[in-house]
């Protein structure tokens, strides 16, 4: 059913926001009044030969193919001589990390529900051997609902995976096995777990207001490197329990996926209807 798409179907709104490749816009499909947001990136811009091209061949490839609540969809993609276009879902409520930026850090009770919406769809990517690499406040949306939505698939692999792209931009969510030298003692591929890992710099970045390892960028790697973080004591024991079970330099002992789903600090604030964890909240002042 994939249908033949181009530019004269849909009138385009305001511009949305904008990425390192392109910018994204409102935009309506003429014939269904189909509200989405397609994203723009000129091909002059995806320099050949330098592997973005590459990484949005596979952002197209990955994205299209998944379903899930929390994973922003991508309903098609078409080009022109200059252009590169991506239907994708629109997200209501914009960019997380600007939440994240106004109020500062989030409470506990809506921290966790995030990271249960992350980890779940986290799971469904790794039931399909996709690796995301790249969770962090600016890749996560945030739908009418309220509900995370995963976007910008640019970095995502499958698994399991030498990465040839040298990396860019943020340092803080990496995980010790991506930012350790080549060869030092390791071939650096490494699998899903990678995700493990900067979920905890979510969840850590989520209730503390910054990243775990944020620092000079030789500081970064070196705390990076050997898992050295302090959390603050207004963290609950709970989450700071959480915390220290995905941040843990070796990828086989991070806390799997269903394990975070069924921690005490998510099933506290997740499960429904408990009078308790209402007044909590309310209790709370959120
Ligand atoms: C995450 C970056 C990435 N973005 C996407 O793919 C994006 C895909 C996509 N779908 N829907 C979006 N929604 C918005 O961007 C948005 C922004 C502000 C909104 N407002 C709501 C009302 N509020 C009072 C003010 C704010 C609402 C929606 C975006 S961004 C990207 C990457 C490369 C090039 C361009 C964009």
């Amino acid at each position: 059913q994939p249908r033949q798409f181009h530019l004269g179907m849909f009138e385009i709104g305001r511009p949305l926001g904008k990425g390192k490749f392109g910018r994204v816009y409102l935009a309506r499909e003429r014939s269904s009044g189909f509200i989405c947001a397609l994203k723009v990136l000129y091909k002059a811009e995806l320099q050949h030969g330098s592997g973005v091209e590459k990484q949005v061949r596979r952002e197209v490839e990955i994205q299209s193919n998944l379903r899930h609540p929390n994973i922003l969809k991508m309903y098609g993609h078409f080009h022109d001589s200059k252009r590169i276009f991506l239907i994708l879902e629109f997200a209501g409520r914009g960019e997380l990390y600007k939440h994240l930026r106004k109020e500062n850090r989030f409470p506990e009770w809506k921290a966790a529900q995030y990271i249960a919406q992350m980890a779940s769809a986290l799971r469904y990517l790794h039931r399909k051997h996709v690796i995301h690499r790249d969770i962090k406040p600016e890749n996560i949306l945030v739908g009418i609902h309220g509900e995370l939505k995963i976007s910008d698939f640019g970095w995502s692999v499958h698994a399991p995976n030498h990465r040839r792209t040298t990396l860019c931009g943020t340092l803080d969510y990496l995980p010790p096995e991506m930012v350790r030298p080549h060869g030092s003692g390791n071939d650096n591929s490494y699998d899903e777990k990678v995700d493990l890992w900067s979920l905890g710099v979510l969840t850590y970045e989520f209730l503390v207001g910054e990243a775990p390892f944020e620092d000079t960028m030789v500081m970064t790697h070196r705390r990076i490197a050997r898992a050295d973080m302090t959390i603050p004591s207004f963290v609950s024991p709970e989450a700071r329990d959480l915390i220290k079970k995905l941040l843990v330099l070796d990828p086989a002992k991070r806390l799997p996926l269903d394990a975070v789903q069924q921690h005490p600090w998510i099933i506290k604030h997740c499960v429904k209807g408990e009078r308790a964890t209402n007044r909590e909240k309310t209790k709370g002042g959120e």
